[in-house]
């Protein structure tokens, strides 16, 4: 590289899992990446691509940073093959079999993205599920971080998952859900079996999600560095065990309202929110929100992969409707399995319900709603997101897991962080009602109190000096250091 590239920042390649949940928070990595002035090409599915470009702002967001450029490579499926419900088991086998060997031409045809106003990738964060990356870093002698967007209960679990199978925990032979689980360290007495990361409900070890996950979390100790959207006041005793397999760990989250608030202190405005949503947000609840009373209405949302049966809708359709209480309610438009919604009648009471007490959208602003005045509560499918997202807006939780990490965040929310209610595993319009009655009224206080407490740790952690605004700087220098000037 000339004298020229020698005074060029470092150039980092930013790849996320494409979905949702996972390149929402990797793009808000890259902006905060770019508010620290380096340059960032974030390679994304095309099928992702197309949405952000339809559904957000992100291009004029961007294009005040002349160092990010987008490139788009194929996930490996069809454009019309579903991404939600059963359809996301597809996704990884289609990452390793068609999009890897399409990366590693891609990064060679481009020169790892070398212009004359960027150097070549110096430092590669990828999704830490995508360890195809490893194998490209290697061998070209590139610098690897990691992300595993997920919570570090949740990670540990399936760092863990050699573990629990050599002590004959799982594979779960369809029984025992209730026994606690002994060989994850920092967990004992905690979580049971039904509280484990859902891929490891499995009674055959050689299903591929479960061996996909166990083999890409025990690679993670492959990259140089390993971050986390979290922070040390909430899972400080779970990330002292992880970093004595990883010990340059970054936590520096909830990056939402980290990357709010460096926006906030770079612009001097306040409140920017930058949407990644790969669906058409329906602003018209806000406006339904600011005629509702304060706190008075939980937010029901399931994030972007769940799907429920026609009798799952149901239940909890008279759940919300019999609580008594007002609701706003995302249904996404594929989240029904297996049959046109609109074909059904719909019971004369709930048509009545929601009308005098209900709003339903197909996608919401939902940082937005969680920080209206109006919620109170949050009947959510405990993606990490969304469990970040309610707890700095200071908003507690009933917690409907539907796979994944989601079954071990919503036992944490419940028994570790206590602000809120876990419903896992059932679906029952009398228990559906009780919670969001518990939540929303009877024990209104004491979960508005806790949720309140937690808030401000996290806010706390992203604001100047705080662990999480701290971890960054330090993760600036060290991608930094990687590069000889
Ligand atoms: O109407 C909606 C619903 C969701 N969202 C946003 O979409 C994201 C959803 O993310 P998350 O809550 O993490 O759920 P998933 O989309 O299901 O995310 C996947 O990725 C997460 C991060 O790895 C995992 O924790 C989840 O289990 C996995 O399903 C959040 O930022 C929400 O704010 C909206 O903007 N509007
Ligand atoms: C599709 C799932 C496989 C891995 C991801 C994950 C993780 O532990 O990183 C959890 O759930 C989903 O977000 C992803």
């Amino acid at each position: 590289m000339g004298s020229q590239g020698e005074n060029l920042p470092p150039h980092v390649l930013i790849f996320p899992l494409p979905i949702q949940g996972h390149v929402n928070s990797m793009l808000r990595l890259a902006e905060l990446l770019c508010l620290a002035k380096l340059h960032v090409t974030f390679i994304v599915s095309d099928f992702c691509h197309d949405r952000l470009l339809k559904y957000t702002n992100v291009e004029s967001r961007f294009a005040c940073y002349p160092g990010f450029s987008f490139q788009t490579i194929s996930d490996g499926l069809p454009e019309d093959h579903p991404r939600a419900g059963e359809g996301f088991v597809d996704i990884m086998p289609a990452l390793r079999r068609v999009t890897a060997p399409l990366f590693k031409q891609m990064m060679i045809e481009k020169r790892c993205f070398a212009s004359s106003t960027r150097r070549a990738v110096t430092c590669i964060i990828a999704d830490g599920v995508l360890s195809f990356t490893a194998d490209f870093a290697e061998e070209n002698g590139i610098a690897l971080v990691y992300f595993r967007t997920v919570s570090a209960a949740s990670f540990w679990a399936n760092f863990c998952m050699p573990e629990l199978i050599e002590a004959g925990e799982i594979p779960l032979k369809g029984n025992g859900m209730d026994l606690m689980v002994k060989s994850i360290p920092g967990m004992e007495n905690l979580i049971r079996r039904r509280d484990l990361p859902s891929f490891c409900r499995v009674d055959d070890l050689n299903e591929t999600t479960f061996q996909i996950v166990k083999h890409e979390s025990r690679q993670s100790p492959r990259a140089q560095a390993f971050i986390l959207n979290t922070f040390e006041d909430l899972e400080g005793p779970i990330l002292s065990h992880i970093r004595k397999h990883l010990p340059r760990l970054y936590t520096i989250g909830p990056n939402h309202f980290h990357l709010t608030s460096r926006l906030a202190a770079a612009t001097k405005t306040e409140n920017s929110i930058s949407s990644g949503s790969l669906w058409e947000e329906d602003r018209s609840c806000l406006a339904w929100l600011d005629s509702q009373p304060t706190k008075s209405v939980i937010y029901a949302s399931f994030g972007s992969i769940t799907v429920v049966t026609r009798e799952q809708l149901v239940e909890f359709w008279y759940g919300l409707v019999n609580s008594g209480q007002r609701f706003l309610w995302v249904i996404r438009p594929d989240s029904i399995m297996g049959e046109d919604s609109g074909s059904q009648p719909i019971p004369g009471e709930l048509q009545e319900g929601t009308k005098s007490r209900g709003y339903m959208v197909g996608w919401a602003p939902q940082q937005e709603v969680l920080n209206h005045h109006a919620i109170g509560g949050f009947l959510t499918h405990s993606g990490w997101n969304s469990t970040l997202e309610s707890m700095v807006a200071g908003v507690p939780m009933i917690c409907w897991p539907y796979f994944a990490d989601q079954t071990i965040n919503s036992r944490y929310v419940s028994e570790v962080w206590k602000i809120g209610l876990d419903m896992k595993d059932t679906c029952d319009r009398v228990i559906i009602e009780k919670m969001v009655r518990d939540l929303m009224d009877v024990r209104k206080d004491e979960f508005l109190k806790r949720a309140d407490d937690m808030a401000k740790l996290a806010r706390k952690a992203v604001r100047s000096a705080g662990t999480s605004y701290n971890n960054l700087d330090s993760l600036v220098e060290f991608i930094k250091s990687m590069v000889s000037n």
